[in-house]
């Protein structure tokens, strides 16, 4: 059927389906589906595979990867690979035969190219009859349901300047709002509204304003530094109906390392923005890191949940940012409610104070070094942080359980060394790294899954993991939440105590978030396995073992 904003409005209503990349506009990655739970997990088994491509080299990068949330509406699946290609597969009758396969012939050495963290493609949207989609080298492209024939395409990001597309597309009444990927390239961030029906661009509001505008104040060289300011926007955010307003996450300033060639707080860098809708103008924002050091990009997605803060009734919106802090934000006004970290070690700020903003921050300083030694400048040529610059969450996806009231993290329990390059003004190339240096894996990575109360932000379980997280987490009314590890082993945890109840071993890389529906009445848990992504180039030192792992590109879904 036709996939309208009132039924986008109301996914939840449709227990089945997964309609909208977090499952709902909320961002809650949670299933009303029961039959598959705590006391039957147990039988859980290999129900049937599908075997996906996308798996070619292009750029930089000597394989793709799978990270992407399937679709389901209604007995089919849609999924993507990181290449882009679409691929409908039938779940219902003839479970796992495919119905179409839409190539959209990404140039893959110019998209890969300019790809900082792999070949990444996040999935699919659905509008009306259609199915949107986003390309590595820069395109929007609206292609037929039925038929995954493309009816138009048009370039929206542009791979000539570092600019690449990696989230996927959110659907928002009959728009479709894209993020750009870019920022160790040196682009300037935005967020864009394309019409659906006339094909025309609504608005596009820049991350990083220009002279004059509100927020440029904190862009303090004079050598137009904002130009190339990153604040990218690469992971899907979340769209609050009652205010009419997106909320969408902004990464990380460029050049990465190299603060000192950026003075000033760097807004809208490392904030989440709340966006107009109608006009894409920002209404409120909140940042995280200040005149970040640490590639603390702070485009993690935003998880609207209702509860109750110190007894009283509020609206908010949580957060787990790379910075190692979990946040609650009233969503309507931007108002800083709790922080509190999730990671086991924390070095570069005491704590946030009673705004937010980190311990460690001066707000009288153009330049900022945090505690310690845990910042790399001009003069600490190394720094030593934790989390380590993937973060302590990267855009694997968090899970709210409503019924539940707990919050998941699929957490990197990490430390690295970030090295400054001093970054000459005038230096940017297009298509050039702009990081101002680089990093070491001085230790392992490990990974948890860490359950939060979202009134206090108190972690009230945690699940140590061999590996990172790198997947992202599906919680279910079952009171199961899945987990897929970069080592293969899709896991089913217990949601109260996160006791390991059941696991797979898929022999492939997950990297990539499980999700369930239902078909002819059956639950089905499914995840797509095949390990891409920032790992192979940037943490391969610091996940020994994982380097066995070989690419793959498989489909994997399971029932009872
Ligand atoms: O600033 C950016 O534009 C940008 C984009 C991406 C991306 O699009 O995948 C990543 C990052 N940054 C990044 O910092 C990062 O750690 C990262 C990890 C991954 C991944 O897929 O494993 N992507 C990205
Ligand atoms: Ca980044």
């Amino acid at each position: 059927g036709d996939v309208s904003h009132k039924r986008l409005l109301n996914a939840d209503k449709e227990v089945g389906n997964w309609l909208t990349h977090h499952k709902n506009f909320e961002a809650h990655r949670f299933s009303k589906l029961e039959e598959v739970n705590t006391k039957n997990v147990k039988n859980l088994s290999l129900a049937w595979t599908f075997q996906l491509g996308g798996i070619q080299a292009g750029g930089i990068w000597p394989h793709g990867g799978l990270e992407g949330t399937p679709i389901v509406e209604d007995g089919i699946m849609y999924v993507t690979d990181g290449w882009g290609s679409v691929y409908a597969i039938s779940v219902g009758d003839d479970k796992g035969k495919l119905l179409w396969k839409m190539d959209p012939e990404t140039d893959k050495d110019w998209g890969g190219a300019v790809a900082c963290c792999g070949v990444n493609n996040r999935g699919v949207a659905l509008w009306k009859d259609k199915i949107v989609s986003h390309t590595l080298d820069g395109r929007l492209i609206v292609a037929n349901k039925a038929t995954g024939k493309i009816e138009w395409e048009k370039e929206v990001a542009d791979p000539s300047v570092g600019e690449t597309l990696t989230a996927a597309p959110l659907v928002v009444k009959d728009m479709v709002i894209t993020g750009v990927a870019g920022a160790e390239y040196g682009i300037r961030g935005w967020i864009a509204a394309t019409d659906l029906s006339t094909q025309k661009e609504l608005w596009r509001t820049y991350t990083i304003p220009k002279p004059g505008e509100k927020g440029s104040e904190t862009w303090k060289d004079d050598y137009d530094a904002w130009k190339n300011g990153g604040g990218s926007t690469w992971v899907t955010g979340s769209y609050d109906a009652e205010t009419n307003m997106i909320l969408w996450g902004v990464g990380n300033p460029g050049p990465d390392w190299d603060n000192e060639f950026r003075p000033g707080d760097n807004l809208y860098t490392n904030s989440v923005v709340a966006l107009d809708a109608d006009t894409g103008a920002i209404d409120w924002h909140f940042q995280y890191t200040p005149n970040d050091p640490f590639d603390y990009d702070g485009v993690n997605e935003n998880v609207l949940v209702d509860t109750k803060i110190d007894g009283k009734k509020r609206k908010v919106m949580l957060h787990a940012n790379r910075n190692g802090f979990a946040y609650a934000i009233d969503r309507a006004t931007g108002e800083f409610l709790w922080g509190k970290p999730f990671v086991d070690r924390l070095t570069w700020t005491p704590g946030l104070d009673s705004k937010g903003k980190p311990v460690a921050y001066k707000p009288n300083q153009d330049v900022q070094h945090y505690a310690g030694q845990t910042a790399a400048s001009r003069t600490n040529k190394e720094g030593v942080s934790c989390p380590g610059n993937m973060g302590g969450k990267n855009w694997p996806p968090t899970t709210y359980n409503p019924e539940a009231q707990l919050w998941y993290i699929p957490v990197i329990e990490s430390c690295n060394t970030q090295i400054n390059e001093e970054t000459k003004p005038g230096t940017w190339q297009a298509r050039e790294w702009w990081t101002g240096g680089g990093l070491k894996q001085h230790e392992q990575i490990t990974g948890s899954v860490a359950a939060v109360d979202p009134k206090t932000g108190k972690v009230v379980a945690k699940h140590h993991t061999q590996y990172p997280q790198l997947g992202g987490l599906v919680s279910t009314a079952g009171n199961l939440v899945f987990v897929g590890n970069p080592d293969g082993r899709l896991s089913a945890l217990d949601g109260k105590s996160l006791e390991e109840l059941w696991s797979f071993e898929t022999g492939a890389g997950l990297n990539a978030p499980p999700i369930t529906f239902s078909a002819n009445g059956k639950q089905y848990v499914a995840i797509m396995a095949g390990l891409g992504g920032a790992w192979p180039k940037w943490f391969v030192d610091g996940t020994k073992g994982l380097e066995k792992i070989e690419p793959s590109s498989t489909l994997y879904v399971f029932s009872l």
